[in-house]
């Protein structure tokens, strides 16, 4: 998490490419747990629970960070979250999980593609950091 902490203090909040253009292309591995028309899920790389998940819209469409939602994105926002009930079943999480999404400078974001965390596997604590 320190490596990607310091990502997001040094990302630039930009709308450019970012890494999971290239795994939404197969340019680069990554182990895929749940893919439909519209989302792609796969586990995260440095996970931070024994289940990490990042859940992503596959095309962006200037979803660089939930912030720039406009209408035009409010069914693709509702398919992250219900991706997210299917994935947390999937991966048998029916005693509970978290769900993230980090924006921004404050937010920790470092990735800005928007995308939605499904952590679990633990006992989550609150207030989270
Ligand atoms: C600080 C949180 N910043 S974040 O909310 O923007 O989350 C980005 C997440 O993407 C994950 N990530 C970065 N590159 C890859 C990759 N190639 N494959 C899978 N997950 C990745 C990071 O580990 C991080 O949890």
């Amino acid at each position: 998490m320190a490596g990607e902490k310091e990502a997001a203090l040094a990302a630039e909040p930009v709308d450019g490419p970012t890494i999971f253009d290239k795994i939404i292309r197969k340019e680069i591995p990554s182990q895929v747990v749940y893919e439909d028309q519209k989302v792609l899920a796969f586990r995260d790389i440095s996970p931070q629970a024994p289940i990490h998940i990042i859940i992503i819209p596959k095309v962006k469409d200037g979803l660089s960070r939930l912030s720039k939602a406009e209408e035009r994105h409010i069914e693709i926002l509702g398919s992250l979250l219900y991706a997210a009930k299917v994935v947390a079943k999937q991966e048998g999480l029916g005693d509970g999980f978290r769900i993230v999404i980090n924006d921004g400078l404050k937010g920790c974001q470092s990735v800005y593609h928007l995308h939605v965390h499904l952590l679990g596997g633990r006992q989550m604590t609150w207030p989270p950091g």
